[in-house]
């Protein structure tokens, strides 16, 4: 265990003030790949782990023994509902059977049209801002990922146009969203969480974070119940067997067929607008932003997309060894940002967690397996991990060579399992549902390419308000924030 903990908050609060990740990239370098920290408000010790023989036992072998921890589950009971996100055990199963093929690779190379559409859309009017404002201004590119993530979202996953940020319900849920993520910025957030894991019952109090997530299921709710009435009047007049090959269309005819109820599709439309479009969003702001910062590889990457020559297909964007440096940039824009930046479960009942490297406890003795009680919370920060001193070199860096160059990444078998050797989109059962749609996102915007980004004298720091989100410096109360100076240049 790490020395310096608090008698009233342990060591949580110190890691909830630090810069994020800073404290377990720090103490895994000093204890090892397990150590326990000292929970908050006299919390039982909690279990910190970046061993992968460990995490692969909680996230693939036992995965519904290691549920999610509070005070993650009712957050999401309270942003999103009963969906996939929040279901566990044989719930989580039969969602899982039911939505795996929407968003197979198959289902989503047929989503291809819709995000290149998206980002032709997206690119079309930042230009036509850009030349209203002589070609070059300061822009907060929080407004326009979001934006575009959830046209993505709305198209692919219900036919729905969201209007680019417009309409009257992208307004609604991005507004809702920006105000969670303002009201979660403020240190009161720490407390908060830790006495709500401590008296569930505040949860029924009208906290202004909580009130803000009520806020977000609400206006979730109505979009879900018009989205099935309009729906359900198209199939009618038409005649159809049902809604086109969509996440709405599947979940309706699952209905139908009582493999799921209404509520439980609402809750699964609600749980793929907030998994979708905030995640990728954010992954996009840090990754322009690490671009800004590198004008060489702003320009390499340029020159690689337009010596392709064509607009790239489905399979041009996935394939690694068609454009090269565009997959190498979205690699490591996903191993420095991950969306969801730790990982934490609870044990359902007593388990033997296997280790890969022997631990020595304090007593000397050397262990290679840990005795879990039930109710034990195991945290896997993946950002800590992922930029793990000695498994990553200047992990710390945005080098997206590192995954072009021979020897630039450490040998499989002692990084990560997940996809590309990462934690990002987790792994096992519970992989990120829409992994290949983020990538396909990721790949396909082609801000870059008309523009170029400066960063600007803002200080950008890396927060976390569910998922990782950029804000300024001093500017919190502004709530995320991604300023870049923004160039045209064709
Ligand atoms: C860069 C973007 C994204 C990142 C980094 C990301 C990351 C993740 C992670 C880490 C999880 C596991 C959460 C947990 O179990 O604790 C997850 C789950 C999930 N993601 Fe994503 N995600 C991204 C984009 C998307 C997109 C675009 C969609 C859908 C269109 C999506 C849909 C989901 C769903 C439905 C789950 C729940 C899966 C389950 O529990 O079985 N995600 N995502």
């Amino acid at each position: 265990m790490p020395g310096g903990a608090r008698l009233l908050w342990g060591h949580e609060l110190d890691v909830f003030k630090a810069p994020v990740g800073s404290k377990h990239s720090r103490w895994f370098k000093e204890c090892g790949p397990a150590y326990r920290l000292k929970g908050a408000l006299f919390h039982s010790d909690i279990l910190v782990i970046s061993d992968r023989i460990a995490i692969n036992h909680m996230l693939t072998t036992k995965v519904y023994t290691y549920e999610k921890a509070p005070p993650a589950r009712p957050i999401i009971e309270r942003l999103v509902g009963h969906g996939i996100i929040w279901a566990e055990g044989e719930q989580h199963k039969r969602f899982r059977r039911l939505m795996d093929t929407v968003f197979s690779a198959a289902s989503t190379k047929q989503m291809t049209p819709d995000v290149l559409n998206v980002s032709a859309r997206l690119v079309t009017r930042l230009s036509q801002y850009l030349q209203d404002n002589n070609g070059d201004a300061v822009i907060n590119m929080v407004h326009w990922t979001s934006s575009a993530t959830l046209d993505i979202i709305g198209f692919v996953g219900f036919g729905y146009d969201f209007g680019l940020g417009e309409s009257d319900e992208a307004k609604e849920i991005i507004g809702a969203w920006a105000d969670m993520v303002k009201a979660g910025l403020s240190e009161m957030t720490f407390f908060a969480e830790v006495v709500l894991r401590a008296f569930p019952f505040l949860l029924s109090l009208p906290l202004e974070a909580l009130e803000a997530q009520s806020k977000i299921k609400k206006i979730c709710d109505k979009l879900a119940r018009k989205l099935i009435d309009n729906a359900q009047w198209d199939t009618a007049s038409s005649g159809n067997k049902g809604p086109s090959f969509n996440f709405l269309g599947l979940m309706m005819r699952a209905s139908g067929e009582g493999r799921m109820t209404t509520q439980e599709t609402i809750d699964n439309l609600a749980s793929l607008v907030m998994a979708g479009y905030s995640t990728t969003a954010g992954t996009l702001d840090f990754l322009l932003y690490e671009l800004a910062r590198s004008p060489e590889r702003q320009q390499k990457l340029r020159d690689e997309l337009l010596a392709f020559g064509r607009e790239p297909s489905y399979d041009d964007l996935m394939n690694p060894d068609r454009l090269p440096y565009l997959d190498a940039v979205v690699k490591e824009g996903i191993r420095m940002y991950p969306a969801a930046v730790h990982n934490a479960r609870i044990t359902t009942e007593d388990d033997v967690l296997p280790l890969g490297t022997p631990v020595r406890m304090p007593s000397g003795e050397v262990i290679r397996e840990l005795h879990l009680p039930a109710g034990q919370i195991v945290y896997m920060p993946h950002m800590s991990i992922q930029t793990l001193e000695g498994l990553w070199k200047d992990g710390e860096t945005f080098m997206p060579e590192r995954w072009l160059e021979p020897g630039g990444l450490a040998p499989k078998e002692n990084l990560q399992i997940g996809w590309s050797n990462l934690l990002s989109f987790n792994a096992g059962p519970r992989q990120c549902l829409g992994y290949r749609l983020a990538l396909l996102e990721a790949k396909a915007s082609r801000i870059p390419v008309p523009n170029t980004g400066q960063p600007t004298p803002a200080e950008v720091r890396k927060r976390v308000v569910a998922v990782l989100v950029p804000t300024v410096a001093g500017e919190e109360h502004k709530g995320t924030q991604m300023p870049l100076r923004v160039t045209l240049i064709h």
